[in-house]
This record gives C-alpha cells, structure tokens and sequence, in this order.
C-alpha cells in the first residue's frame, strides 16, 4: 500500500530540471521527522518546509498497487504534451521509503521517466532516471552519486565543502527558506556569495515560490 499525500501537475521549481512540467507524487512520511510542529526541534531535520502528514491533499490517497498509483500519475500528465517526455518526481516525506522497483517499472511502462528527491539516508531501487540528493545536517549520507546533490544552506552541521568531491554531475545550493520563523533572514544573500566564492555551486532558488505557482 502506497500512501500519498498529494499528487498534482506542476513545473520542476528548484535545481537542474527547474522549469519542466512535472508530476509531483509527494509521499507521505519521513524518516527524518514526524511531520509535528511540536516535534520539529527535536527532529533530525528541523527546517523543513512541507507538509507530508496523512493522505489528505490534492489527489492524495491510498494505493494498493503499483499500477493503480501509476495510473493515477499517468492521469495527471497532459493528454496533449507533444513532444514532451512525461515526467514524475517522487518527493515526500521521504519518497525512498515507499518508492519500489514495480512502482518504477510501471512508470516506465507507461512512457514516463522518473525523478527522486532524497535526503540521501536510504539506499534507492534501481531504475531511477533522475536522482537528486539533499543532505541533512549530520545524519549520515548512504548515496554518494548521482545527476544532482541539491544542499539546503546553510546548515552548520553540512557545509558544501563536505560533498564538494562526490560523484554528481550538478551541485546547487538552495537557500534555506525560513518563513514565516524568520521574516528578515539573509540567507539568499549568504547563498549567493558562497556561489561567487565556490564556482563549483549553483545557485538554486525556489522559483515556485517566487512564481507562486504551487
Ligand atoms: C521537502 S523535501 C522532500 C524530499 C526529501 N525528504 C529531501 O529532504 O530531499 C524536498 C526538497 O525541499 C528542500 N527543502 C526542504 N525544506 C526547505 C527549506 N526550508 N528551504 C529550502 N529548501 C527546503 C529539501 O532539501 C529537498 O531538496
Ligand atoms: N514546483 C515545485 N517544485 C519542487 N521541487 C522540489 C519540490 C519538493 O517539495 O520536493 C517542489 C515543490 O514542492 N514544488
Ligand atoms: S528530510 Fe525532507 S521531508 Fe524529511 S523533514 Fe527534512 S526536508 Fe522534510
Ligand atoms: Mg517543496
């Protein structure tokens, strides 16, 4: 059984494949926080900026098969796309807790490619066209390749000169968005500057937010 708090069609906001039309399957879950505001100082992941609880969204749901979710998807992809592949991104929550080799191999069967977005701590099934890992703090990474590591900043415990040699073909910073906790923060500002100082980062904003598209 699947669990899915949301489903709905959108552009990709952030990193490489920012600006493509998407499906986003946003799973419920994550094994890095509860999801309860009165848990989130304690958690291992204390700045996230989702709700991932229950299956109560915008084409939310339980699914008890691979191929129902993966009809669920399909449906959400514009039947007059031209030439545009059809695309999923799995999210959460923490997508690699529910993301399975049938689930991908549906996907596929169905014309779509699939990306993933991951904190990093969970290994991930093969078959994955699009892997982007986002590390948190000082919980341990498990993947060490992929198309892009996308790291929130700043994180004390996470500095990007501690991925800077690992195997990804993109390395994005992404400011770390603090709203509403604090309205007057700098750290676009901060972000940007370590991108002029450490070419090797990009700078990733999140144009959704910008945009005000979801
Ligand atoms: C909500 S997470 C879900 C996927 C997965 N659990 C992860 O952390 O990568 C989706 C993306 O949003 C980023 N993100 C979460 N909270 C953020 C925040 N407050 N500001 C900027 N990016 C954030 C994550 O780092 C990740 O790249
Ligand atoms: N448009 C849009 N792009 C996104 N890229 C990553 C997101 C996520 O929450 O995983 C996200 C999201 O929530 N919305
Ligand atoms: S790991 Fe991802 S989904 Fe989980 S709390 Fe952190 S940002 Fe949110
Ligand atoms: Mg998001």
């Amino acid at each position: 059984m699947y669990q899915v708090k949301e489903a709905f069609y959108t552009l990709q906001g952030e990193g490489a494949q920012a600006g493509r039309a998407s499906v986003f399957c946003r799973f419920s879950g994550c094994n890095l926080w509860s999801g309860r505001e009165r848990d989130r100082a304690t958690a291992r992941c204390t700045f996230c900026d989702t709700d991932f609880v229950g299956t109560d969204g915008q084409g939310g749901g339980r699914f008890a098969t691979p191929a129902a979710l993966a009809e669920h998807i399909s449906a959400l992809w514009p039947s007059d796309a031209g030439t545009a592949v059809p695309y999923v991104v799995f999210t959460g929550g923490e997508p690699l807790l529910q993301l399975d080799p049938a689930l991908i191999a549906n996907l596929h069967s169905v014309g779509f490619e699939v990306a993933v977005e991951t904190n990093g701590t969970l290994t991930p099934p093969a078959g994955i066209d699009w892997l982007c890992v986002s590390p948190k703090g000082k919980n341990p990474l498990v993947i060490d390749q992929g198309d892009e590591l996308k790291l929130v900043y700043p994180q004390t415990e996470a500095p990007p000169e501690a991925f800077a040699q690992l195997d990804f073909r993109h390395f994005f910073l992404q400011p770390m968005d603090l709203s509403p906790l604090d309205a007057n923060d700098d750290t676009v500002a901060r972000t940007t500057a370590y991108c002029l100082a450490n070419p090797q980062w990009r700078l990733s904003l999140q144009t959704h937010k910008i945009a005000g598209f979801d």
